[in-house]
């Protein structure tokens, strides 16, 4: 018999998260029917979007979030026992899943990890997961960067934003990053060599750029949203292109009481992801 361990959402958010929100709980699993597979969590995925989603959650739920996980033990011929799976079974440490009664979405819910040989599984959470698939097709087919071009990235040194700074400074492009600590600034600029990089929380916004971008931004990408963003858009240049990836400023925040919009560029090409 296995007991899993898992965080359920005890009370409602109201503001930033507190430990209080979360109560670790015990439950016991039932024995393994045939299609069945154990898996053993391994690493588990803290995202922005668990705060906002977790909105319509009802108490007692399992908090939601993804993993890579270990199967320890299989009744489905497909799937043997060692393999490395992701899986969307929130946080908890076992869960048993039936692979091939899972619901089709158009986010995966499950798959095997292809054998990534000495990388760490938890790539598979990172630049070879979620985020490393959105700084990848959110900056490429929004942005449409060319070499020369001035790129702007908020949160830039989160899982998304640093991912999307490289492939700019890999395509030749003058990387403008904002982060909120001196020691993520240092980082931006001295292990991944963008050419720029602000602490939001002490420097003015619109003096760093006309300071790093004084001809205009031509590629935002935009992982904050709120006041931060209005100040970004309205440097853009025309034609700029600004991929509207998250909002994380407002996550903690009342919906009913959101911030006022961004300033639009209305010479930009605004997407979102
Ligand atoms: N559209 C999509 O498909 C996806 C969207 N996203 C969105 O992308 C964004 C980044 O995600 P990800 O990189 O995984 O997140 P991370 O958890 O890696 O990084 C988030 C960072 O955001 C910064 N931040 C937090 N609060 C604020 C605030 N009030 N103002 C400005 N910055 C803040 C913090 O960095 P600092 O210390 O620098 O302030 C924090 O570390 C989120 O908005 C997320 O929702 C993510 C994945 C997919
Ligand atoms: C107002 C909220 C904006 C959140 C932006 C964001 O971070 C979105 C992330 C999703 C993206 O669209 C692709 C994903 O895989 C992210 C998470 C979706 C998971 C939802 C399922 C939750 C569950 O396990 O039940």
């Amino acid at each position: 018999m296995v007991i899993a361990k898992k965080f359920i959402l005890d009370k409602s958010f109201n503001g930033p998260p507190t430990d209080d929100n979360f109560k670790l709980v015990d439950e016991q699993l039932d024995e393994l029917k045939n299609g069945e597979i154990l898996v053993e969590a391994i690493w588990l995925s803290v995202d922005p979007y668990i705060r906002p989603y977790s909105n319509h959650v009802s108490p007692g739920t399992t908090v939601m979030g993804t993993q890579i996980a270990k199967i320890i033990k299989s009744k489905n011929q497909q799937y043997k026992e060692g393999k490395k799976v992701f899986c969307s079974t929130g946080w908890r440490t076992h869960s048993v899943i039936n692979p091939n009664t899972l619901e089709k979405d158009v986010m995966p819910k499950f798959y095997v990890l292809p054998d990534f040989g000495n990388l760490s599984p938890s790539l598979g959470l990172g630049v070879l997961g979620m985020p490393g698939n959105t700084a990848l097709f959110g900056f490429l087919n929004i942005c449409d960067p060319k070499p020369g071009e001035t790129v702007v990235i908020s949160a830039a040194a989160g899982a998304v934003g640093s991912h999307v700074g490289q492939i700019a400074k890999d395509l030749g492009c003058n990387v403008i990053g904002f982060a909120g600590s001196d020691h993520k600034v240092k980082w931006l600029k001295e292990v991944l060599k963008f050419d720029a990089a602000f602490n939001y929380k002490t420097k003015d916004v619109t003096a760093a750029l006309l300071e790093a971008a004084p001809h205009g931004v031509d590629c935002y990408f935009d992982n904050v949203g709120g006041e931060f963003s209005s100040a970004v858009i309205y440097r853009m240049k025309s034609f700029g292109r600004v991929s509207v990836c998250g909002s994380i400023s407002s996550y903690n925040t009342n919906p009913k009481n959101l911030p006022k919009g961004n300033h639009f560029n209305l010479y930009s090409i605004i997407k979102f992801i």
